[in-house]
């Protein structure tokens, strides 16, 4: 049986971190960091989500600011919110909720944020900073992985990593990530061929695919980490359940060690946007004020 990676536990270790770093900014500087949450319409898991995020940022000394907006919303006014968030001295990192209505164009609105603001590391300087090394804010989920595998894995250097998914959020920036740590990275899609074949090559195996328990025990080389990604809502025995995209009761013996779903990466992407609103506000706080020495770690 392959060691469970306690998502729950080390995303608490990580808040710690960033309640210490919150203080210290409070402490230095009498600044009280903020995070504005914009929802759009009234999507029930994207309540949920909203919830959870709105309780860590309590638990941070991080001030949350909400606008639930109504599904029908125009582009203009959520534009216009937008702007006015990129104005607010008090508001250090904007989320806006994915996915939006259709009518709404996700990526015209996600290039109105302030790149700086930018805490969920989608807008497209942020992405082009990562896909250079170069310093940006990092989309929340791929980090939280990353915080998981350097705990469970040490050095990745040199390691053969697949990521199962191509998506802007999460598998393309996984990828970057782990090329970044020194992985020979392959990426697979909807279009791979035998691919179980080529995830039984992995000594690092990440699933952000949205198929519930689509990773089975024979995908699996005997050793390798599993990152679950996967969040979804099945019904099982007339009860609703969330699953990953990995089958962990089938995978589990096989691997060396296993994110579970829930208590895996659901809440690191959570800790790790705290984590990212520290580093936004530093960074707008020492461009301010360059003169004083704004915390580190
Ligand atoms: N834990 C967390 O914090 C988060 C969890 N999630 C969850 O992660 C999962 C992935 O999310 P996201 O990246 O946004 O999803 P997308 O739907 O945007 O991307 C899914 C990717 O998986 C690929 N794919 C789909 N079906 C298969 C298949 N049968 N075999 C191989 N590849 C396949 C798609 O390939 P192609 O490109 O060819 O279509 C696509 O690249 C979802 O369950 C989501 O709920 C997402 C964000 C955060
Ligand atoms: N702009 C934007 N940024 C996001 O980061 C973003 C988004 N939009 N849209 C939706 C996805 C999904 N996502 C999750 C975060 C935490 C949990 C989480 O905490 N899950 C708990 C369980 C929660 C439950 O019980 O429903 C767990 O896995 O243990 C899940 C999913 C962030 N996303
Ligand atoms: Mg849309």
């Amino acid at each position: 049986m392959g060691h469970i990676i306690n998502g729950k536990q080390l995303s608490a270790e990580v808040l710690q971190q960033v309640a210490a770093d919150v203080a210290a900014l409070k402490a230095e500087l009498g600044v009280t960091l903020g995070l504005a949450v914009v929802l759009v319409g009234d999507d029930p898991a994207s309540q949920v989500y909203v919830r959870n995020k709105v309780r860590q940022a309590g638990e941070a000394g991080i001030r949350s600011i909400e606008h639930r907006l109504p599904a029908d919303t125009s582009q203009a006014t959520l534009n216009a919110l937008v702007d006015s968030l990129n104005h607010d001295p008090k508001v250090h990192g904007i989320l806006v909720q994915l996915p939006l209505p259709d009518h709404l164009d996700e990526d015209d609105i996600i290039a109105a944020i302030n790149p700086d603001k930018d805490v969920d590391g989608f807008h497209p300087l942020n992405v082009g900073a990562l896909a250079a090394a170069q310093p940006g804010l990092v989309p929340c989920t791929p980090l939280g992985c990353m915080i998981m595998l350097q705990q469970a894995h040490g050095n990745l250097s040199g390691k053969h990593a697949v990521v199962i998914g191509r998506s802007n959020i999460v598998g393309k920036p996984m990828a970057a990530l782990l090329l970044q740590a020194s992985c020979t990275v392959t990426i697979a899609h909807s279009r791979t061929r035998d691919i179980a074949a080529v995830c039984r090559d992995a000594d690092i195996l990440v699933a952000a695919v949205g198929r519930p328990e689509l990773v089975k025990a024979d995908w699996i080389k005997p050793g390798a980490t599993v990152i679950d990604v996967g969040i979804n809502a099945i019904e099982r025995d007339g009860k609703r359940k969330l699953v990953g995209d990995v089958d962990f009761v089938d995978v589990a013996p096989v691997a060396g060690a296993i994110t579970p779903v829930p208590g895996g990466v659901g809440p690191m992407t959570i800790a790790c946007l705290m984590k990212n609103t520290v580093t936004a506000a530093r960074k707008q706080l020492s461009d301010i004020q360059p003169a004083v020495a704004v915390g580190q770690s």
